[in-house]
């Protein structure tokens, strides 16, 4: 098992591309604009949830077309999110080719890191992950941790630290 390094960067100034405008594409736009990226969201079809996230996240563009070449300039970090397995494979290629940071949502070794199950309440911010290996053990472990910093966020407003 090949373990990730948890990064956090400032990806306040980068260029975030989103292929696919569906679940997992909402999934993770409406989480990602908790840390206020550009985002270019690209898709044949986009979910009518990401359209209505535009309303009060104004660094968002949304595109209802095919990606061409050109939409690879200026690109940070890609996210592969359309449900055709050969088109997010061809993005994590290109994306490779381009030495830009790729993640698809359909095949876990073409990820040069991994979406992570979020916790973020006030400064604090906690990232899990499971290698890979276990999307259902990271759904469990952040629902306990959430369940936990309720308490740690209560007993400090009671002491006053
Ligand atoms: C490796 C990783 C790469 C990445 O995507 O970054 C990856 C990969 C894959 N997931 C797949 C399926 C599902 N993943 C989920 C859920 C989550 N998956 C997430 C992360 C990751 N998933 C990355 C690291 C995982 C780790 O650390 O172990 C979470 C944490 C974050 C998030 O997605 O936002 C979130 C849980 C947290 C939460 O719920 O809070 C569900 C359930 C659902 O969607 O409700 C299903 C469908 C049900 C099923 O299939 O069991 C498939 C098969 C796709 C296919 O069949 O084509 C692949 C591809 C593959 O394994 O190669
Ligand atoms: N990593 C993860 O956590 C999970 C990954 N998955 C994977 O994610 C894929 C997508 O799932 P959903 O978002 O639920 O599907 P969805 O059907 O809701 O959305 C698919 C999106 O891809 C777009 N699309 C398809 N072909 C395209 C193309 N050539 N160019 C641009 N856009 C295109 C569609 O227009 C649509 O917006 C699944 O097929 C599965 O492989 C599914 C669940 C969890």
């Amino acid at each position: 098992m090949k373990k990730y390094f948890p990064l956090f960067i400032d990806i306040s100034e980068k260029n975030v591309l989103v292929v696919g405008g569906g679940n997992i594409a909402f999934r993770r736009i409406n989480i990602l604009t908790d840390f206020n990226p550009f985002i270019k969201v690209i898709a044949r079809k986009v979910d009518k949830r990401i359209v209505d996230l535009k309303i009060t996240y104004k660094k968002m563009e949304i595109f209802e077309r095919e990606l061409c070449e050109d939409d690879f300039k200026d690109v940070d970090i890609i996210l592969a999110a359309t449900d055709d397995k050969k088109i997010n494979q061809n993005i994590a290629d290109e994306a490779k080719k381009r030495n830009i940071i790729v993640n698809d949502c359909s095949y876990k070794d073409n990820c040069d890191f991994y979406f992570p199950g979020i916790i973020n309440k006030d400064s604090l911010v906690i990232g899990v992950c499971a290698s890979g290996t276990n999307h259902k053990l990271v759904a469990e472990t952040v629902e306990l941790i959430k369940g936990k910093i309720e308490n740690i966020f209560k007993d400090k407003g009671k002491n006053n630290v």
